[in-house]
């Protein structure tokens, strides 16, 4: 993610562009309601000015001159309160569409932003900032409503009142008009000093106002530890510097405006009504030029303050465009492939899955039914992308000549082949920093192949449509992650299960007896990350969730690492009853979860040292994988 002191000025042109590109495109599905809400402002803007030319003819044409057409004089008079008044309601008329359109653009943009955010390779979260990623989707895209209703509304409004005051005035007297239009580059000068002392903290301001997110983020998630080191302190200190440094551009934007803006404007204001009375002074007043002196007082107004609001917006416009930009350049962040032509075929194989899924429900699979699929695998499986890689003699996994490195220069893996066949149990073990989670990654696809290749069921990796990838490959991470849902939903995460898939799951997974024991069963809400379960049981509840889907191939990432022996004899036998049918592939730091496994692969360095089965390694006098189990059984 770019972060967020990246905003460089060098960057400011591009940044603009790419901000209004964005906004533009937010917009683009309301544009009728756009076009509405500037034909209302237009409207209301030339009846803002017609108020003082109908005065003027009052004053001119009747009071003056005795005149006393009264039918003429009640409409002029009519004319100059209701142009107002009529004005104020065309202009609550387009706010009410413009907000409509704001709200519907924020809306679009932050689903688009979302789902953005979901599709990015998981090489961006190695540097993204939760915090700021959060901002992103929530306060940046909010700028988009700011800009549509308050700058944008307040800019063209006031514009259009400026244009139509300054054709009135040429209209009325040139001379006069020239006079006001000759004090305008001064209001340009005051504005653009504005934008010199103001931007800058602008951006600051924006900068650590995200800051602030990031640090409230990753204090509340990681509370629990922040307050066993004692740190609370600390962190107070570090958030009362990042807030007060916040005030502090806060306090210089307001400065600028309090200082600078509003008193120099106010001046100019003044001096424009001097210049204009004295112009006046000047000549041979005659009757009809009374009405014009009106009419050019109330103008001048008109002028001084749509170029106060127009400059007033500078700075909200400022942190629409920042904002926007930043929003514009997560989107820009490429997303990981997608592999768009396998998963349309794989959608439409979904949907005939689905529909086979009906048919199931319609015939009342039982529960036993379900467990039945879950592991023998029938072909007849609801709920499944029918399989594309299957080659019954294509090993499971194949990895040839695999190096990689997070850092270039730097390889965590080198040279790495290994070969998996399917329904073999592999245990991965190694010290730590050996490269097995990287490994894991590769499989998963996090990360692209930078050497060498990766085959799942024959298909090489790379090749494999997401949803069919997703259907072969589950995962069972080291930290369960939990939604605040019921039990039933975390497990289906969403897909459409019956329930007698989610339990066929849960019982493969050895969950289904303590989710019975809670009080509402499966429909018990499980609390924010699962906290009103031990760790064991969520990742029970995890390893349930992975086999619903199913998968051929199941990965496992240290998941007995925190858990009592207790629920690592339940995962193992969990593991025990898939042999044969799903190939496990499980990194363990723990050498009894993969005692029992077909082959045990020893890394050292990002390479293979060791393979093959418990017993064989700990023939190996002085081996890795011989140290590493004496080693864990004197600490046991
Ligand atoms: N996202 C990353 N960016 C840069 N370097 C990384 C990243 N992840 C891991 N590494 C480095 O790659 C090397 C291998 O790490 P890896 O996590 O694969 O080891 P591991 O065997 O799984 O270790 P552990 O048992 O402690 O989890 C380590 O030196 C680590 O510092």
């Amino acid at each position: 993610m770019q972060a967020d002191h990246d905003l460089q000025p060098h960057d400011a042109r591009r940044q603009t562009l790419q901000a209004v590109a964005l906004l533009r495109r937010a917009a683009q599905p309301d544009q009728r309601h756009l076009g509405w809400a500037v034909l209302w402002l237009v409207l209301a803007a030339l009846l803002e000015v017609l108020g003082p030319i109908m005065g003027k003819a009052l004053i001119d044409q009747h009071l003056l001159p005795h005149r006393l057409d009264w039918p003429r004089m009640a409409a002029l008079l009519a004319g100059v309160l209701l142009t107002g008044w009529v004005a104020s309601g065309l202009r609550y008329l387009q706010l009410v569409r413009l907000s409509g359109l704001a709200m519907r653009s924020v809306r679009r943009l932050r689903e688009q932003v979302y789902g953005h955010v979901l599709r990015l390779p998981m090489a961006f979260f190695d540097r993204a900032i939760t915090g700021q990623l959060v901002s992103r989707v929530t306060n940046d895209t909010e700028a988009v409503k700011t800009l549509y209703v308050q700058v944008l509304f307040v800019m063209l409004d006031s514009s259009i009142v400026l244009i139509g005051t300054v054709c009135a005035m040429a209209w009325l007297d040139w001379h006069l008009m020239s006079i006001v239009l000759a004090l305008l580059p001064a209001v340009l000068a005051i504005i653009w000093l504005y934008q010199r002392w103001s931007a800058p903290a602008v951006t600051r301001a924006r900068a650590l106002r995200s800051d602030i997110n990031g640090h409230l983020a990753e204090s509340i998630g990681g509370m629990s530890v922040l307050q066993a080191s004692n740190a609370e302190a600390r962190f107070a200190a570090r958030f009362r510097t990042t807030n007060e440094r916040h005030y502090e551009a806060r306090m210089a934007e307001l400065r600028a405006n309090a200082w600078l803006l509003r008193p120099a404007l106010d001046l100019l204001n003044i001096v424009l009504l001097a210049s204009v009375i004295f112009a006046f002074g000047q000549r041979q007043m005659t009757a009809t030029e009374v009405g014009v002196l009106y009419a050019f007082i109330s103008y001048i107004a008109r002028v001084i303050e749509p170029l106060i609001q127009i400059t007033m917006q500078f700075s909200q416009l400022q942190q629409s465009v920042v904002a926007s930009a930043r929003v514009a350049a997560l989107l820009d962040e490429a997303s990981a492939p997608e592999h768009a032509a396998h998963d349309k075929a794989a959608h439409n194989k979904v949907a005939h899955g689905a529909a086979a899924h009906d048919n199931a429900a319609q015939g009342k699979a039982t529960q036993d039914e379900a467990a039945h699929d879950l592991g023998a695998r029938a072909p007849t499986t609801a709920q499944r992308p029918a399989r594309r890689l299957h080659d019954a003699n294509a090993p499971a996994v194949a990895l040839r000549h695999i190096g990689f490195a997070y850092v270039p220069g730097q390889p965590v893996l080198h040279d790495l082949s290994l070969e998996i066949g399917q329904g073999d149990f592999v245990g991965i073990v190694g010290h730590t920093g050996s490269g097995k989670s990287t490994l894991l990654s590769l499989l998963l696809r996090y990360y692209p192949v930078q050497q060498g290749a990766i085959t799942i069921l024959g298909a090489p990796l790379e090749s494999i449509a997401n949803a069919e990838f997703r259907a072969e490959v589950g995962l069972v991470p080291q930290e369960p992650f939990l939604l605040a849902a019921s039990a039933r939903e975390n497990i289906a995460m969403g897909r459409d299960l019956s329930d007698a898939q989610v339990e066929a799951a849960a019982r493969a997974a050895h969950a289904h007896d303590f989710i019975m024991a809670l009080e509402h069963g499966y429909d018990t809400a499980l609390g924010e990350g699962g906290s009103r379960l031990s760790v064991g049981q969520k990742q029970l509840i995890a390893i349930a969730r992975a086999l619903a889907g199913q998968p051929r191939i199941l990965l496992l990432d240290e998941a007995t690492s925190h858990i009592d022996s207790q629920t690592e004899q339940i995962v193992q036998t969990a593991l025990d009853e898939l042999r044969g049918r799903v190939t496990i592939i499980a990194i363990a730091h723990r050498l009894s979860t993969i005692r029992e496994a077909d082959r045990i692969v020893v890394l050292n360095h990002g390479r293979i040292a060791e393979s093959g089965p418990h017993a064989q390694l700990m023939q190996v006098d002085g081996g890795l994988y011989q140290r590493l189990y004496q080693l864990q059984q004197l600490a046991a």
